[in-house]
């Protein structure tokens, strides 16, 4: 995609994570455009769905709700029921039947996260193709599975030498410095952020949301 053609795209905003009001008045206050929790026992951000209803549910209609978990956890069912995601992120490497039985049970999209640093990470696309309708691209730690760390980043332009055929989310240490150089090199129209906006581990700062959120709408920020 040209240069040109990229700046007339609105990007749109996913903040991942949020685990108190703050961080979620702060993600609405700036217009996020999905807003996502984490229910996974081994994660800083991991909430309980009571609790994610509790922080979720006065925001808008037009934020889109997305659950972070794994076909591993026992509590799907809590999840659907008080927090009522929109839209189920599959974070590891679930098997495919595992994740269509849970999509034609619920009913919900799907985005499946794929873990790069090399280009043929990419082909994993192929196996998810049928069952996923976005993907998340991030990278990956060999020693830290399926929990990034700050820093954790990719070569961004390998995403423009593949055919992606469904939208798609960049993810990985983006913060309000590297954010509209990432997306310049990958194409990427829609950007996930959640350790980087962080003071310490699962706390975001409502500052740090505001910046980053502002530094994508108007890269002169
Ligand atoms: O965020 C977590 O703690 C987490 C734990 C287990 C599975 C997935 C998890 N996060 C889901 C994500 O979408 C990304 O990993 C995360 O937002 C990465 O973004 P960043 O921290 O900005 O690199």
């Amino acid at each position: 995609m040209s240069y040109g053609l990229y700046r007339f795209m609105v990007p749109k905003i996913k903040i991942c994570g949020l685990t108190n009001l703050e961080a979620v008045n702060a993600a609405v206050k700036n217009k996020v455009d999905y807003i996502s929790c984490v229910f996974y026992k081994y994660s800083p951000r991991n909430i309980t769905p009571q609790f994610a209803e509790s922080i979720t549910e006065e925001i808008p209609n037009r934020i889109q709700k997305i659950a972070v978990l794994s076909t591993y956890e026992s509590n799907i069912e809590d999840i659907i029921k008080y927090y009522k995601p929109e839209i189920l992120q599959f974070h590891s490497d679930e098997e495919v039947d595992d994740i269509l039985k849970i999509k034609s049970r619920f009913g919900l999209p799907i985005i499946k996260t794929i873990r790069v640093n090399k280009l043929e990470d990419l082909k994993v696309i192929n196996k998810y193709s049928e069952i996923a309708d976005m993907y998340l691209f991030e990278s990956y730690s060999d020693n830290n599975l399926y929990i990034d760390k700050p820093g954790n980043k990719f070569d961004w332009s390998l995403l423009k030498k593949v055919k992606i055929d469904k939208p798609w989310f960049l993810s990985g240490s983006l913060d309000k410095y590297n954010v509209n150089y990432a997306r310049r090199v990958s194409g990427a129209v829609m950007i996930n952020a959640s350790v980087t906006l962080e003071s310490s581990p699962g706390i975001k700062d409502p500052n740090m949301i505001e910046d980053f959120i502002k530094s994508v709408r108007n890269p002169n920020y």
